[in-house]
């Protein structure tokens, strides 16, 4: 009987879930019972209060500890004859390396980020284990299969770049909220609170940049016998105040935009605050982040309140001291955290102030968080029924019902009555240079650009390699790795700081750099063409790497036919509709992917249904994910 196989595939598996947060709580809850009985779980993290509205194996007595180790004690205790082992371990250790992987029937992710999903989606190609891939967005949500040789695998469609915005936008000309957030947050909480010999194109620095005295004092020091009083409105009246005057110096630039509104501090509060505040109590932990709170010492209670810009002002003030009074051993490292606070207050309230200044409408903190931390609610109905949708598309691979495998997309609204939307895989991308192997191609400045630019950009940032090595024919040019000796330490250490001509074996325009990633077992090649100039807007990086095309167009990959064996026909249009990402991708991985409406069996409509029985909780709080979305214009093929 199929029942009787369906057992013994789920029983005789030994799974791996990488994640143990929103998604992987509910998903090791779904694989304990449906009756898997090995399971490996593997994740960074500790728990916080945060989770606990969503991560049900977690309760209050938790927090702080691992994440993989708890959720395996809380489904022990209803499946104890399981075998359940946690590693409370990032997954890009080097002890997780191919031979780790290949002990396993399937691998299932429920990752919150980029990198992690990509090392995990090479690690199972090398290993030849197939990967069920997820992730949601508030009501929205994804859950893929990709079994090498047989279907895309996760890189095989380029992941947009998070969003940014143009940088005179942000340091000039804000129009929206997000701009003021992205000004307080990158550029002056950054300038005041971290390294503070970063390169900062802040107008914030000094005064304007044609003016002589520009590197005669950096504002931002503290001077001798100032008070945090006099410092934080010092600050306070130069970037609202003067850098504003500044600007509006310059006419050209308000010719189309509305001009701003110099504030200073005296302006909008009193010469001299006097309050009981700023005397923080020192005996507070300070690796407590939530214990200092500017909100708290002022009195305002509800964070979802709009202060005024009185309000604003006193917070942005407050907060500054209270840095400075009890977290000061921390200032020159700090770098922008949701959870912090103190930083979180720092950043609404000068994003308020300067968004007062442009006539832009204020927000409060939680909204101001939402923005800065670019979270979107998280739903654990999502994800319960994504974990649901993960353990069926497992069982099928591990059935090798490749037929039926289904990338099933949540959305937001029904589409043709329809909340999931189940779409048959496409075959591997030919020009996807992970699992097809095909070479990439760099513009890049090779008299300019040193050997450090292009492993810190390309090779890492946009490979996502960790342990990279650089070839130029059979001469190493870099390699990282724990058991190389000084001498060649020292030998790519001064490669790091050449430019790519003068390396010891010249890379110039039409050479063939080969990158290797070890533990991934990822190897790339990547035709190198010298360009001279970059545009610094569009091409912030000095370089640009090409070549991961998508695959041809087939044209009668055009038809789509309902869910539940209907026949009419689904169009991108009206699916791209149902996944409207706009609002939410700020900042998120949203892939522009074009995926149709496959036919769908009677099979299919079965585990359709299965999927809409998962049980209904509550919704709530934050998560990061990766989600495709419709797209007209490129149409694959689908597996054979
Ligand atoms: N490289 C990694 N190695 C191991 N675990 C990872 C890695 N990257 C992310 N994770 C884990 O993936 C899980 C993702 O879960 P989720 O998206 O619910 O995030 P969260 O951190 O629990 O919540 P939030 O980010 O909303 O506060 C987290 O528990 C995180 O620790
Ligand atoms: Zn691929």
């Amino acid at each position: 009987m199929a029942s009787l196989h369906h057992a013994n595939v789920v029983k005789g598996a030994t799974v791996l879930m990488v994640g143990a947060g929103g998604i992987g709580c509910e998903l090791l809850k779904t694989l304990a019972l449906s009756g898997f009985q090995d399971i490996h779980i593997i994740d960074m993290d500790t728990i916080e209060v945060s989770n606990l509205n969503r991560q049900f194996l977690f309760r209050q007595s938790h927090v702080g500890q691992s994440k993989a180790k708890v959720a395996r004690d809380a489904v022990l205790r209803f499946r104890p004859h399981i075998s359940i082992t946690p590693y409370h371990a990032n997954v890009k250790d080097s002890n997780f390396n191919v031979d780790f992987f290949k002990q396993f029937s399937v691998v299932l992710n429920g990752l919150d980020n980029l990198d992690a999903r990509r090392h995990v989606n090479r690690l199972c190609l090398a290993a030849e284990v197939p990967l069920v891939e997820s992730g949601t967005t508030g009501f929205l949500g994804q859950v893929t299969v990709h079994v090498k040789g047989k279907t895309e695998c996760y890189e095989c469609q380029p992941k947009p770049a998070p969003k940014t915005y143009p940088v005179c936008t942000i340091t000039s000309t804000p129009s929206k909220f997000v701009h003021c957030i992205v000004w307080a947050k990158d550029l002056l909480f950054a300038k005041f609170f971290g390294d503070k010999n970063q390169e900062n194109d802040l107008n914030v620095r000094s005064s304007d940049a044609s003016n002589s005295s520009e590197h005669a004092e950096d504002v931002f020091e503290r001077r001798n016998n100032e008070d945090i009083e006099q410092y934080g409105r010092r600050i306070y009246d130069h970037v609202f105040g003067y850098n504003i005057e500044v600007a509006l110096s310059n006419e050209e630039t308000w010719k189309n935009c509305t001009r701003p509104k110099p504030i200073y501090s005296g302006d909008v509060l009193p010469e001299n605050l006097n309050h009981q505040n700023g005397n923080v109590d020192k005996s507070r932990a300070t690796d407590d982040l939530s214990s200092v709170s500017s909100m708290a010492s002022l009195g305002l209670k509800n964070p979802q309140d709009v202060w005024s810009l009185t309000e604003n002002s006193r917070v942005f003030l407050e907060s500054l001291k209270l840095f400075f009074a009890s977290r000061e051993k921390e200032i020159g490292n700090l770098s922008f955290d949701k959870d912090d606070q103190l930083a979180v207050e720092f950043v609404t309230a000068a994003a308020n102030i300067r968004a007062a200044s442009f006539g832009i409408p204020l927000h409060s903190l939680f909204e101001a968080k939402g923005i800065a931390g670019n979270i979107v609610h998280a739903v654990a109905t999502t994800n319960a029924i994504v974990a649901g949708l993960i353990v069926i598309e497992a069982i099928k691979v591990l059935e090798r019902d490749t037929d039926n495998y289904r990338m099933t997309y949540c959305l937001e609204h029904p589409s043709r009555k329809m909340l999931l939307m189940p779409v048959e895989p496409f075959e591997p991308n030919k020009s996807c240079c992970v699992c097809s192997k095909s070479p990439l191609s760099l513009e890049i400045n090779t008299h300019r650009s040193k050997l450090r630019d292009f492993v810190e950009k390309i090779v890492k940032a946009k490979l996502g390699m960790n342990f990279p090595l650089i070839m130029h024919e059979s001469k190493l040019l870099y390699e990282v790795g724990d058991d190389l000796e000084d001498d060649m330490i020292a030998n790519y250490t001064a490669n790091l700081e050449k430019v790519l001509s003068e390396l010891p074996s010249s890379v110039t325009g039409g050479t063939m750099l080969t990158v290797e990633d070890l533990q991934q077992e990822f190897t790339c090649n990547i035709y190198i063409k010298h360009r001279e100039e970059f545009d610094e807007e569009k091409e912030p990086d000095g370089m640009v790497l090409s070549g991961w095309t998508r695959a041809p167009d087939k044209k009668d990959d055009n038809k789509s036919v309902g869910n539940g064996g209907s026949t009419s026909k689904a169009s991108p249009t009206e699916a791209q509709k149902a996944v409207e990402l706009d609002e939410i991708s700020e900042g998120t991985e949203i892939s522009g992917k074009k995926r149709k409406r496959p036919e769908v069996s009677t099979n299919e409509t079965n585990n359709h249904n299965e999927v809409q029985k998962v049980d209904v909780v509550d919704d709530e709080d934050d998560e990061l994910v990766m989600l495709d979305h419709w797209d007209t214009d490129n149409k694959k093929k689908r597996l054979q």
